[in-house]
């Protein structure tokens, strides 16, 4: 085009008409040159504008989350701190993560019960239906504890929560649970029981005065230990899922917040806790809506068809062993995120030293509802199981006091009182348990 535009701006013979033309051409030229700058003019503003547009956005994405954020305000302080008020000499203030969880909601009652203040931080996840945690935040609303709705990742609230309270002890029960899901949604894992875990530990290092923390570990941490009962001094270096490898960690990282910074820990290795208020995803759970709605029920079987047995803990067993861990913590010795002297650091078992079976497990929940499981017995999926688990607690029992006293057969019970009386419906066939006991599920 430009050549064409010089060959005739430019004609090798000049002559009149040439002139004239050239002078049209030449007119057009500038024309066309015009319009040129014009549309880069324009471009330019175009881009100016997409520019600031995309700035504003962000600038109100950011405002409004801060604005619309589920925390923060004076009403809500106001509402912390009366809920971290502590009601009896020598008590102490806790923060609760993941208090609208089953042991989290437990141990929040439990301490609040007695005349502890109590805040209660959980993000209400859906890992399992987020109805029966907010069924437990009002459970706990009733009883005066404030639950935050937020995520232990977040280091802004947590700040905050500091900030607001000086909490002179952490219940860390935050974390994402189960064995088997780990291999559906790592990530979650690694979210939740790694960055999490440091991003609060972060926060209880900085705080002032700095709490003692008391966590949640796992009875999976012994993974393939095949030496039994499992004692706290056993070998924990072989998880068999990723969900003990990150439990395995958290023992890892806060031993490093208690060697740098001076935290005070203590670890629970806690053993397949049920009861009232579960968790609708683990197995005496999922059972028992099964049974009642005359579902089958998978039954894992060990290799060689062995059963598989868990030291199954009943959580009022365990609250006593959480609540005993936060009597008898020392207090953390660091300020300003720096050590003073050595601070505790301890881990127990908490389990009830009696393994049960699954198959006896059902044989349980079949007596109780009054229903006989349809049961299908597969062979173990290799996704994290393992074949059993039995805890030695002599270390708790010497240094916590920690007795256990239901059994499995009186724990279920309560469990099954609990579920009938909460669901009052089987909750996906919409007939009463009394129907679903006697309608298309076998009675015994
Ligand atoms: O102690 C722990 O640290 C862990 O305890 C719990 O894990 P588990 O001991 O695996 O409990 P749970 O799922 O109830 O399965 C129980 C048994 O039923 C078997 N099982 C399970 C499901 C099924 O459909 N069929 C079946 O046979 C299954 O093979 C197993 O033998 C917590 O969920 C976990 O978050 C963690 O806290």
């Amino acid at each position: 085009m430009m050549r064409l535009m010089e060959a005739e701006l430019f004609p090798s013979t000049p002559g009149k008409v040439k002139i004239e033309r050239a002078h049209t051409i030449n007119r057009q030229f500038n024309r066309c040159f015009a319009s040129t700058s014009t549309m880069f003019l324009w471009a330019l503003f175009l881009i100016a504008l997409t520019a600031s547009y995309l700035s504003f956005q962000s600038f109100v994405d950011t405002s409004s989350r801060y604005f619309n954020a589920s925390w923060g305000g004076m009403h809500w302080e106001k509402q912390i701190r009366a809920s971290a008020t502590v009601r009896r000499p020598g008590g102490m203030s806790v923060l609760v993560t993941g208090a609208a969880g089953f042991v989290g909601t437990h141990v929040s009652l439990a301490l609040r019960k007695r005349g502890d203040g109590v805040v209660g931080l959980d993000n209400f996840n859906s890992y399992y239906d987020p109805s029966l945690k907010k069924a437990r935040e009002a459970l706990l609303e009733s009883h005066g504890v404030f639950v935050v709705e937020g995520d232990i990742d977040d280091a802004r609230l947590l700040a905050k929560l500091f900030d607001v309270v000086p909490f002179t002890h952490v219940m860390h029960l935050a974390a994402q649970a189960g064995v088997r899901y780990a291999i559906e949604n790592p990530a979650s894992y690694v979210h939740s029981n790694i960055a999490g875990l440091v991003t609060l530990l972060e926060a209880c290092k900085s705080a002032d005065p700095q709490p003692a923390v008391v966590w949640a570990s796992s009875s999976s941490v012994y993974g393939l230990n095949e030496k039994a009962p499992f004692s706290e001094a056993d070998r924990t270096d072989r998880p068999a899922s990723l969900y003990a490898a990150t439990k395995k960690a958290g023992e890892e990282i806060t031993h490093t917040y208690n060697h740098i910074y001076g935290l005070s820990i203590t670890g629970l290795r806690f053993f397949t806790v049920y009861g009232p208020w579960g968790r609708p995803d683990m197995a005496y759970f999922s059972f028992t809506r099964n049974i009642l709605q005359g579902k089958p029920i998978t039954v894992y079987r060990g290799k060689n068809r062995v059963d598989l047995a868990r030291d199954f803990t009943f959580i009022d067993d365990i609250v006593k062993g959480c609540v005993a861990s936060l009597d008898t913590a020392e207090k953390s010795t660091g300020s300003g995120g720096r050590k003073g002297s050595p601070a505790q650091y301890r881990i127990y078992n908490l389990g009830n030293t009696s393994p049960v079976t699954v198959p006896a497990l059902v044989g349980i929940l079949e007596r109780h509802l009054k229903v006989k499981a349809k049961k299908n017995v597969v062979e173990m999926p290799g996704n994290g199981d393992v074949p059993f688990t039995h805890a030695n607690i002599s270390l708790a029992r010497a240094e916590l006091g920690y007795k256990p006293t239901t059994n499995l057969e009186t724990g279920l019970k309560k469990f099954v009182r609990w579920y009938l009386s909460y669901y009052g419906y089987s909750p996906r066939s919409g007939g009463s348990a009394a129907e679903a006991t006697t309608g298309s599920a076998k009675s015994l």
